[in-house]
């Protein structure tokens, strides 16, 4: 510890390292265990924050960045664990053969950008994984915790970190319980991550004790949405800027970021300016503050202030915009960006080139370390070796891609109109060829400035290229009537309350082969609320169940999806990470929004209900998420017996 960050450490009081500690988080597990450490005071607290080296590492990495800084600012030993052996654990991520290198370029590009953001990177303690995952204790340790854990358990710990597949490797239920036991063997009072991390650390903290080890705390930063919007991760490339792209990239990319005038929702790049730009010119000022300055000398790497020269005093971001458009702009705190962008003060144009700036400022000594140093682009290019050959796109894998058992012929009579025929047929392949064909990538908005006269076939403004899971309308319903329809031997005629005014719909369902008519009758469901209405047989359909088709196909059976215990009729549902918008009124049968998104409904191993897609906000090589359908009072699911089942 350098003998100023020292004097700083014995400064603060508890209260203000343990505020220092906890800022800005979204949630700590076991606080009162950190706070005990630093009342006794008898040694420092010590933590560790693990990546697992895949994928190139990219600007989202800042937002924990800042945090190692914090925690070391208060007195914290933190150890950063390259975590190998969990790169091909989850399935495959990193090859074996290239894991190696990518240990070594994470190293690298780690301390080069936190030495750029003037964190004193010779304070931290980085570690490789298999330095001591692969000793005797270890592993019969995880033997042990194997010997106790189900699979059931395993997978749901992983499910929002490992990549869900249909058939999982044995590997990737290995995984949580490595994580684990990390704690234990890196000997830390707490791990912090991503709220990712959430189901890992909550299993860790189950888990520990039952094998004699002290349950450690757990610290969680949110996860920062992309400039397209949701979680950055490292395993997509395409839209994330790296931190060796060129200003050019960067505005290219920030030009293309998801960014709507006066709206701060989804908006990327506000965002970024809230989590990385303040937080890191925060730790400049607080460096000066506490008297080290030399952690901000650029002939050691470090970047340069965000602030122009001439700005105001406190100015920590400032914006150069032309003076034909009003001139440069100066901020102290994001609030003030917030508000000026909200009140159209501040354009998204302006905004976009503020940031793209600033991101450019931030990595310039990254990239001039790389430019000179050739044992780092040697490592770039054996950890990345096929980087510039455009990697396969990857595919959005079939997900028992069978449309509503309603539309079809077979299933649900003949539909009535040719348009509606038309439809139904449009919709049944649009599901199929989910399964081969990955959606269509987003199409970029033009730039203001475009000279291009007309695009008639682009998306109007505000409105995704590629459908949003929050355009369906899902709701929870209660069947208040039910009887066969007249003319279709596989249909039930059902009146379903959506809590609305006007009283129940007419809801047409292909269930009879499916769920006798007792079990139908008062019975909560999902209903997807918005399809324009379908006649069959004569009656018109004004919504449809959302079901859960048993993972063996409609033989194994076919019921519907139970909403949320507790859920009255008209509560609304939605996709996890979509919430807060308003679906569509009634969707554009054309746009085939439904169609886009059904084949990804699901059910998890442990049936709830979920949609495993990519957003149009993502960049569509990304991985598929599974984010769960719930609404205010939870999660929806699917009854026994359907679990890793379809939805329609
Ligand atoms: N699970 C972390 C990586 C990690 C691996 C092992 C650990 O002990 C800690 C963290 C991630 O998703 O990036």
């Amino acid at each position: 510890m350098s003998s100023s960050a020292a004097a700083l450490d014995a400064q603060l009081s508890i209260e203000a390292k343990y505020d220092l500690i906890t800022r800005d988080l979204q949630e700590v597990l076991g606080g009162d265990k950190i706070k005990d450490i630093l009342r006794k005071g008898e040694r420092p607290l010590r933590c560790y924050w693990g990546t697992a080296p895949t994928g190139r590492p990219h600007i989202g990495y800042f937002v924990p960045f800042t945090k190692l800084a914090d925690f070391l600012k208060a007195g914290t030993e933190v150890k950063v664990l390259l975590a190998d052996i969990h790169a091909f654990l989850d399935n495959m991520k990193a090859p074996i053969t290239l894991v190696r290198h990518r240990v070594e370029y994470y190293r690298l590009i780690i301390r080069t950008v936190l030495k750029a953001i003037g964190v004193p990177v010779e304070r931290l303690n980085f570690v490789v994984g298999s330095s001591y995952q692969l000793t005797e204790a270890y592993n019969m340790d995880q033997y042990r915790l194997c010997a106790m854990v189900t699979e059931h358990d395993a997978k749901r710990a992983g499910a929002e970190v490992v990549k869900q597949v249909s058939s999982p490797l044995l590997s990737s239920m290995l995984y949580p319980g490595l994580q684990a036991l990390d704690e234990q063997y890196l000997d830390v009072d707490f791990q912090f991550g991503g709220v990712d991390q959430r189901k890992i650390f909550v299993y860790a903290e189950d888990i520990l004790p039952k094998l004699g080890y002290a349950k450690r705390a757990h610290l969680m930063n949110s996860m920062v949405p992309g400039l397209k919007g949701s979680k950055m991760s490292a395993s997509d490339a395409g839209s994330k800027v790296d931190f060796l792209d060129t200003p050019k990239d960067i505005a290219k990319k920030l030009n293309e970021a998801h960014c709507i005038e006066g709206q701060v929702e989804e908006n990327g790049v506000l965002a970024f300016v809230k989590n990385v730009i303040f937080p890191i010119e925060r730790l400049r000022e607080e460096n000066i503050a506490g008297g080290n300055a030399d952690l901000l000398d650029a002939s050691k790497g470090a970047s340069k202030r965000l602030a122009a020269d001439g700005a105001p005093p406190n100015t920590l971001f400032s914006i150069n915009r032309p003076d034909k458009f009003g001139g440069g702009l100066h901020y102290s705190t994001y609030e003030a960006v917030e508000k000026d962008f909200v009140d159209r003060r501040l354009h998204p144009a302006d905004l976009k080139q503020g940031v793209a700036d600033a991101i450019s400022t931030l990595l310039e000594p990254v990239r001039k370390e790389f430019e000179s140093n050739a044992d780092f682009q040697k490592i770039a290019e054996l950890a990345y070796p096929s980087e510039k050959a455009a990697a396969p796109k990857k595919v959005v894998k079939p997900k028992n891609p069978r449309f509503a058992h309603m539309f079809t012929k077979e299933e649900g009579g003949t539909a009535e109109t040719a348009e509606d025929a038309q439809a139904a047929k449009a919709a049944h392949e649009a599901a199929i060829a989910a399964g081969q064909e990955p959606p269509p990538p987003p199409k970029q908005a033009k730039a203001a400035t475009s000279s291009t006269p007309k695009q008639p076939k682009a998306a109007p403004k505000n409105e995704p290229s590629r459908p949003l899971p929050s355009q369906i309308d899902l709701r929870v319903g209660k069947i208040v009537d039910i009887k066969p329809h007249p003319d279709a031997d596989s249909l039930y005629l059902e009146s379903v309350d959506f809590g609305e005014p006007d009283g129940p719909r007419t809801v047409l369902s292909g269930l009879v082969k499916y769920v006798p008519i007792e079990k139908m009758s008062g019975r909560l469901v999902v209903g997807v609320c918005n399809l324009k209405p379908a006649a069959m047989r004569g009656i018109k359909s004004h919504a449809m169940l959302l079901c859960a088709t048993h993972k063996s196909g409609k033989d194994g059976g076919v019921e519907p999806v139970a909403p949320p215990e507790g859920s009255q009729p008209g509560d609304k549902l939605w996709v996890e990470g979509y919430e807060g918008r308003e679906p569509d009124a009634q969707l554009n049968p054309k746009k085939k929004i439904f169609e886009t998104i059904q084949p990804a409904y699901l059910t998890t191993e442990s049936r709830e209900a979920a949609w495993k897609g990519v957003g149009p906000d993502e960049d569509e090589t990304a991985e598929p998420k599974v984010r769960l359908i719930k609404g205010e009072k939870g999660v929806c699911f699917a009854p026994a017996g359907f679990e890793g089942a379809g939805l329609s």
